[in-house]
């Protein structure tokens, strides 16, 4: 189970890995917090359907939403709480943080227990989400974390909580080639940045617990990144550096590990490649 703050973070952060299990024949269920109506409008066409405009956007990033899991081979998407009860909050320190139905303002108890309601009956073995951060700091990933993590507390209190809990992340070291590899270029994505420490999020290669090789999904991903085509312009850093790595930057998707324990690995820091490692087919550890 995924749970993502708006249409576009479940394919950015976790598109390949969705549908790589989506592919190998597991239930992938997605939930998404919100429907994006905030969010900018990089189709000319569709400005109208600005927040501060016909305020349309979040239906429209829901029909972006579904040909996106339809790309993934995704079958199983749920809005918390319903479509509609979350709205994008925006950037963080906005004035739309405090509209009323803002997800950044839910009542943690009552989210979380709208997760809950999905968790007793898909009985996820394994969830995904962001870190603390909400991986770089947006009040509605913030809160996704929140909600998702006090979920999994209260399922544990009724002895189901999930086996593992991954949070999303970009391992140091791909930030630090992908800063080589642009450096100079006219089309560079890090040209703003001076050190791979001055990126909002990133972690420490020792530190992250799973790579996931979704490298035969990569098209499938960019498929599903166009499908946002109002968030994700075809000058989006996301094509440029997958035009130049291509499925080893696109398909290659990481994760730390915040609940369980870490099932068997490989390579210099034994990363897992794969998120049900050393899980029984119950999703008990093994
Ligand atoms: C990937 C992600 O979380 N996108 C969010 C984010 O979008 C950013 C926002 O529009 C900002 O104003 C831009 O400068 C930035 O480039 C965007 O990534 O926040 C939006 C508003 O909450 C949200 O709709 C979008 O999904
Ligand atoms: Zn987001």
């Amino acid at each position: 189970m995924f749970v993502h703050a708006h249409p576009d973070d479940e394919t950015i952060a976790t598109g390949a890995t969705m549908a790589h299990y989506a592919a190998a024949g597991a239930l992938v269920t997605l939930v998404t917090c919100t429907a994006g109506e905030e969010g900018e409008i990089h189709v000319p066409s569709l400005a109208g359907l600005a927040a501060a405009e016909a305020d349309q956007l979040g239906g429209y990033r829901v029909s972006e939403l579904h040909a996106a899991c339809a790309a993934l081979g995704v079958t199983d998407h749920r809005f918390l709480g319903g479509a509609g009860r979350y709205r994008d909050s925006g950037m963080m320190g906005l004035d739309t943080n405090k509209h009323p139905r803002a997800f950044w303002g839910a009542d943690l108890e009552a989210a979380a227990g709208q997760l809950l309601e999905i968790i007793r009956e898909v009985r996820p073995q394994v969830v995904v989400t962001y870190d603390d951060n909400g991986f770089y700091g947006h009040p509605d990933h913030i809160q996704a974390h929140r909600v998702t993590m006090r979920a999994a507390e209260l399922a544990a209190d009724e002895g189901i909580a999930p086996a593992k809990i991954y949070w999303s992340t970009i391992p140091r070291s791909v930030m630090e080639a992908g800063m080589a590899h642009f450096a100079g270029s006219s089309d560079n994505p890090f040209a703003e940045i001076e050190h791979v420490d001055d990126l909002p999020f990133g972690t420490p290669d020792d530190e992250i617990a799973a790579e996931i090789d979704g490298t035969d999904h990569a098209d499938a991903k960019l498929a599903a990144v166009r499908a946002h085509a109002t968030q994700i312009p075809p000058t989006s850093w996301l094509f440029s550096i997958a035009g130049n790595f291509g499925g080893e930057f696109v398909g290659m998707e990481h994760y730390t590990l915040a609940v369980g324990r870490k099932g068997p690995g490989s390579g210099k820091y034994g990363w897992e490649t794969d998120l049900f490692a050393g899980l029984d087919l119950d999703g008990d550890a093994a």
